[in-house]
C-alpha cells in the first residue's frame, strides 16, 4: 500500500500543466510553496455579511462533513474559487499520512479528462487504468471494503455525460463490464461499491440535481484571507501590504475578489508592474490593461500580427457570449481568425485554457474567466477600424449577457486608461470612442432625470470606471435627481455612489432610505459621501453595529444638518457609539431607545463642542428619568438645543418640575418642545404654566396635544398668559377635555393686550357654542395677533361657525389659517363663509374637510375659489368632479 500511496503522489507532482497568470497557479505548486490559504465556506445568504471571522474553512467544512459519516459530499464554488486546490490538498495530505487515515485509499480523479473515454470496462479495469499505481492485488483487497474508500470526483461541471440515473442501467456487480459513464454514475449513485465515500467538487451546475449528500458551498477569500495570500505571495511585508491596499481600494468591493484565482491574477501582475517601477492600476480596466500588455508582450509579435490577435480574441469572446458558449472547438477558432496563433511557437494557452493538445483538431478553448471573454470584446471592438457597428447596436446585441462589456468600455474610452494598450497596438478607433462617450453622456442624463434606481447606479458606476471627476461634473448637472432613494445598495454600488458624491463635492440629500442591514463595509466605503451630506436618510433601515462608528465619523467630520434615523430601531447601544460623532445635527429617531441612551445623550449635548441644535426623539420610551437627565443637560452653558421632539416618550408629570425648573433657569436654548401624547396632566400643566410666566422662559412653542389636560388646568394657564413675562408664540392644546369653561377662561387671557400667541391648537377640546362667540369676538377685537387657529372636531354646527366668519370678515382680524374639519358644518352656512372669505384680507388656508356640505354648495365655493387670489381648500369627496374643474382646490 505504502507504494501505491507513493506512486500517488508522484503522480500529483508530475503533473504537466503549468501555471499561468490567467489560469492560476498549479494546485501542487500552491501547497509545495506553502501558499495554501484555505478558502471560506458559506451559504448563500451569508454571503452578503462579509465577516469572515465566522465562517468555517472550506476545509474543516470538508473533513467535518467527510467525518460525518456522509457518504457524498458536494463541494460547490464558481470556477476559480479553490475547489480543485482544495481537493488536491486533501488528497496529498491523505497519502501523507496527515489526516482522513481512516480511509485505506483515495482514488482522484479530474472529470474532464474521462469525457473522451468511449471503452467498456469493469471496475476493476477502469481503476487500474486510471490509477496506475495500484497493483492488480492492491486493488481487488482495496475494493472488498468500500467503506474505507474515498472517490474523489473534481471538475463535475466539465462531466459531458449525464448522471441520471434512469439514463443508465447502472452496474451492481465489480466484475460488471460498463461504459465509462455508467461506472461513474453507479460509484456516485453508491449502487457499485455502496459504502464507499464520494466527494465532488464543481461549479453550481445541473449535473447536481441528481446528487444527494451533503453540499458545502466555497466562498473563497474574503478580506483576512487576501491579506494572508498577499503576504504569501510578497515575501516583503511592505510590498504585500501595499499592493493588497491598492487591491482592497480599487478592485476589494467586486465579488469576484474572494476567487483566489483572480488574487493570483492580481499579485502577479502588480508584481511585474512594481518590479518595472510602474504604478498600480486604479480600475478595473486598467488592471486588464496591463494584463493584455503582459500577455502580448510575452509573444513578442509584431504591431499588426497583435492587432489581429485581439480581433480573434474579440471575435471568439462575443461568440461565447451570444451563444452562452464557455468553449470553442478548433473549426470555431479558425472561423475566428486564430489560424496563425495556434501553433506551439505563437501560443495562445497564455491568453486561453487549451484543453487537450493545442495543435490536434479535438483541443476545446475557453476563456479563463468572463472577465477577460468580456474585456477582449471591449477592447476589439475600439480597436475595430471599420465604421459599421454602432455602441448602442453593440451593446444591445450583448445586452443582459455581458456584465463588464460596458464598464470595460467606459474605462477604456479615456486616453490615460488605453495609453499603454495603444502603445503596443496602434491608435483605437477614434469615431467608436466618440460614439461611446456621446451614448454615455446622453443616456446618462436620461437616467439621471428618471427615478430608477438601479439605472442611476449603473451610470454611477460606468462614470466610476471612467475615473474622470470632471466627466460626473459634466454629467451630472444639478438638474439630475441625485437625491432619490439609493437604499440597499451593494457594496459595489456604496463605492460608485460615492465615486461621484466626491466628485461632485457636496449632496444635497444622501437617501439611503430602508437600508436592510448597512454593514461595515458599506457605511465604510460611504463616509466621504456622508460627510458630503446635508441630509442622510437611513430610515426605515437596519445598521449592523460596525457601520456606526463611520456614521458618526462622516458626522463628526462633514457638513451633515440632519441624520433621519426614524424607525430605524437604533437601540441605545447603537446611539452610545453614534453619540461620538453627533454635532450639529437633526436626529430624528423611532429608535427603540430608552431611559439608558439619555445620559450618551446629555453628554453629546453639554460638551465644550456641542453644536447640536434639534433633537427629535419622538416614540422612544425615554420616561421621566430619562428627561430629567436631559434637562440638566439643557442647562448646561454648552447646550446650543433649540427644538426638542418628545412625542410619545413615556413622559408624566413626574419629569415636568425638571422641564420648568430648566426653562426658569434662563440657561436653557430652547424655544421649542413637543410633548404631544404624554401623560402631563393638570398638575405637569400646573408646573408648565409656572415656568411660562417665568422672566428668564424663552420657549415660543409648546405642544400638549393630547396630554391629559382637563379645565382644571386652565385658571393656572389663563394666570401665565396674562403676565406680561409670556414668551410662548405657539400653543398647541388640542385633543385634551378642556371644555367650556376652561376654555372661556383661556379666551380672556388671550385678549390680553399684547399676548404674543400666534398659533393656537384647540381641536376636539369639547368646545361650545359660547366658546366659539368668545374667539370670534377675540379675533376681532383688535388685540389679538392670531393668525393660525384650529377648532376642528367640535360639534358647534353652522350657529357657532358663524361667530368665525364674521370674525374673519372683520379688518382687525388677523388669521391666515383656519381649520374647521367636522364641526357639522352644513350648506345653509356657505353664504356667510364666502362672504367672509371674500372679505378678508389675510386668510390663505381654510380646512372645510368631513362637514355636511353637499354638492349643492360646491357651485358657490368653486366660485369663491376661482374670485381668491390666495386660498386653498380641503373638502369631502362627494364633489370630485366639480372640485377638479377648480385647480387652486385640494381635496
Ligand atoms: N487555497 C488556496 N490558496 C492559495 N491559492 C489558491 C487556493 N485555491 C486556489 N488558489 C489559486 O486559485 C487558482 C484556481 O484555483 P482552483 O483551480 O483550485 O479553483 P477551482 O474552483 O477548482 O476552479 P475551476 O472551477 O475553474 O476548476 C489556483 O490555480 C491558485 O492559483
Amino acid at each position: 500500500q505504502e507504494c501505491s500511496v507513493q506512486l500517488l503522489l508522484e503522480n500529483i507532482l508530475r503533473s504537466d500543466a503549468t501555471s499561468t497568470l490567467l489560469g492560476g497557479q498549479l494546485p501542487i505548486h500552491v501547497i509545495n510553496n506553502s501558499q495554501y490559504i484555505s478558502p471560506l465556506t458559506a451559504s448563500a445568504e451569508v454571503k452578503k455579511t462579509y465577516v469572515g471571522d465566522n465562517l468555517p474553512s472550506l476545509d474543516d467544512a470538508i473533513h467535518t462533513a467527510l467525518s460525518d459519516n456522509i457518504k457524498t459530499v458536494m463541494v460547490v464554488g464558481p470556477a476559480g474559487s479553490g475547489k480543485t486546490t482544495a481537493l488536491t490538498k486533501l488528497v496529498v495530505g491523505w497519502a501523507k499520512g496527515e489526516h482522513l487515515q481512516n480511509f485505506s485509499y483515495v482514488f482522484h480523479f479530474c472529470l474532464r479528462e474521462l469525457n473522451s473515454l468511449d471503452e467498456m470496462f469493469s471496475l476493476e479495469t477502469f481503476l487500474s487504468h486510471r490509477h496506475g499505481h495500484f497493483t492488480p492485488e492492491i486493488l481487488s483487497l482495496a475494493l472488498q471494503e468500500p467503506e474505507k474508500l474515498l472517490f474523489v470526483f473534481d471538475e463535475l461541471d466539465q462531466y459531458k455525460h449525464s448522471l441520471d440515473p434512469a439514463v443508465h442501467t447502472l452496474c451492481t456487480d465489480l466484475s460488471q463490464v460498463a461504459s465509462e459513464p455508467c461506472l461513474v454514475a453507479s460509484l456516485l449513485h453508491g449502487t457499485l461499491l455502496k459504502g464507499a465515500t464520494i466527494l465532488v467538487a464543481t461549479t453550481p451546475t445541473g449535473h447536481l440535481e441528481f446528487l444527494n449528500g451533503t453540499r458545502v458551498e466555497v466562498l473563497g477569500f474574503l478580506k483576512p484571507q487576501r491579506k494572508a495570500y498577499f503576504e504569501e505571495f510578497f515575501t516583503d511585508p511592505a510590498s504585500a501590504n501595499s499592493a493588497l491596499i491598492n487591491m482592497e481600494r480599487t478592485l476589494g468591493f467586486y465579488n469576484f475578489c474572494t476567487s483566489p484565482r483572480f488574487c493570483w491574477t492580481v499579485c502577479s501582475i502588480y508584481k511585474s508592474l512594481v518590479d518595472a517601477g510602474e504604478s498600480l492600476p486604479e480600475t478595473l480596466t486598467q488592471m486588464f490593461v496591463s494584463i493584455m500588455v503582459h500577455l502580448i508582450r510575452a509573444l513578442s509579435l509584431t504591431e499588426a500580427r497583435s492587432r489581429d490577435l485581439v480581433a480573434a480574441l474579440g471575435r471568439m469572446a462575443s461568440h461565447c457570449c451570444l451563444e452562452q458558449h464557455s468553449s470553442c472547438t478548433k473549426e470555431e477558432m479558425y472561423s475566428f481568425g486564430f489560424q496563425q496563433f495556434l501553433t506551439s511557437q505563437t501560443s495562445v494557452d497564455v491568453f486561453l485554457r487549451v484543453e487537450g493538445d493545442l495543435e490536434s483538431d479535438a483541443g476545446a478553448f475557453s476563456f479563463h474567466s468572463q472577465l477577460m471573454q468580456e474585456f477582449s470584446l471591449a477592447l476589439s471592438f475600439f480597436m475595430d477600424k471599420s465604421p459599421c457597428q454602432s455602441v448602442k447596436e453593440m451593446l444591445e446585441k450583448h445586452e443582459g449577457r455581458a456584465k463588464f462589456l460596458d464598464l470595460y468600455l467606459a474605462g477604456l474610452s479615456e486616453p490615460t486608461q488605453r495609453r499603454p494598450l495603444e502603445i503596443l497596438l496602434g491608435e483605437f478607433n477614434s469615431d467608436r470612442i466618440l460614439d461611446f462617450k456621446q451614448w454615455l453622456k446622453s443616456s446618462s442624463q436620461k437616467t439621471l432625470k428618471d427615478f430608477y434606481k438601479d439605472r442611476q447606479l449603473h451610470f454611477f458606476h460606468l462614470l466610476h470606471q471612467c475615473h474622470n471627476p470632471s466627466l460626473v461634473k459634466e454629467i451630472i448637472t444639478p438638474s439630475a435627481r441625485i437625491g432619490i432613494s439609493y437604499g440597499g445598495l451593494g457594496l459595489q454600488d456604496c463605492v460608485a455612489l460615492n465615486y461621484v458624491t466626491v466628485c461632485l463635492g457636496e449632496m444635497e440629500q444622501l437617501n439611503l432610505y430602508s437600508t436592510k442591514d448597512f454593514m461595515e463595509e458599506e457605511a465604510e466605503s460611504l463616509v466621504p459621501a456622508m460627510a458630503l451630506s446635508e441630509k442622510i436618510i437611513l430610515s426605515q433601515s437596519s445598521l449592523r453595529t460596525g457601520s456606526i462608528p463611520h456614521l458618526a465619523s462622516a458626522l463628526r467630520n462633514g457638513r451633515t444638518k440632519e441624520l433621519d434615523l426614524s424607525y430605524s430601531h437604533l437601540g441605545d447601544a447603537k446611539l452610545k457609539i453614534l453619540c461620538t460623532g453627533l454635532r450639529d445635527c437633526q436626529l430624528l429617531t423611532v429608535c427603540k431607545l430608552t431611559e439608558a441612551c439619555c445620559g450618551d445623550l446629555a453628554s453629546v449635548l453639554t460638551s465644550q463642542n456641542s453644536q447640536l441644535h434639534v433633537l427629535d426623539l419622538m416614540f422612544n420610551d425615554l420616561g421621566d428619568q430619562g428627561f430629567m437627565q436631559l434637562c440638566q443637560a439643557l442647562r448646561s452653558p454648552y447646550c446650543k438645543l433649540q427644538d426638542l421632539e418628545l412625542h410619545t416618550c413615556d413622559l408624566t408629570a413626574g419629569s415636568m418640575e425638571a422641564l420648568s425648573a430648566t426653562l426658569c433657569s434662563g440657561q436653557s436654548e430652547l424655544r421649542e418642545i413637543n410633548l404631544t401624547q404624554n401623560a402631563i396632566g393638570d398638575r405637569g400643566m400646573e408646573l408648565l404654566s409656572k415656568s411660562l410666566q417665568h422672566p428668564r422662559c424663552k420657549l415660543q412653542c409648546l405642544n400638549l396635544y393630547d396630554s391629559q389636560l382637563t379645565g382644571g388646568c386652565c385658571a393656572g394657564l389663563s394666570e401665565a398668559l396674562k403676565s406680561e413675562h409670556w414668551s410662548l408664540l405657539e400653543l398647541d392644546l388640542s385633543v385634551n377635555e378642556l371644555g367650556q369653561e376652561g376654555v372661556l377662561l383661556l379666551c380672556e387671557a388671550l385678549s390680553r393686550p399684547g399676548c404674543p400667541i400666534e398659533k393656537l391648537g384647540l381641536t376636539r377640546c369639547e368646545l361650545t357654542y359660547s366658546v366659539f362667540k368668545e374667539l370670534g369676538s377675540l379675533l376681532r377685537g383688535g388685540t389679538s395677533r392670531l393668525k393660525s387657529l384650529s377648532v376642528s372636531l367640535n360639534s358647534v354646527g353652522d350657529q357657532g361657525a358663524k361667530h368665525l366668519w364674521d370674525a374673519i370678515a372683520h379688518p382687525h382680524c388677523l388669521l391666515e389659517v383656519l381649520e374647521v374639519e367636522m364641526l357639522q358644518l352644513t350648506d345653509a352656512c356657505v353664504g356667510d363663509l364666502c362672504a367672509a372669505v371674500s372679505a378678508s384680507k389675510t386668510l390663505r388656508s381654510l380646512d372645510l374637510r368631513n362637514n355636511l356640505l353637499t354638492n349643492a354648495s360646491v357651485p358657490a365655493l368653486v366660485q369663491l375659489m376661482e374670485d381668491s387670489h390666495n386660498i386653498y381648500n380641503d373638502f369631502g369627496e362627494d364633489v370630485f368632479e366639480m372640485l377638479d374643474s377648480c385647480s387652486k382646490i385640494r381635496y
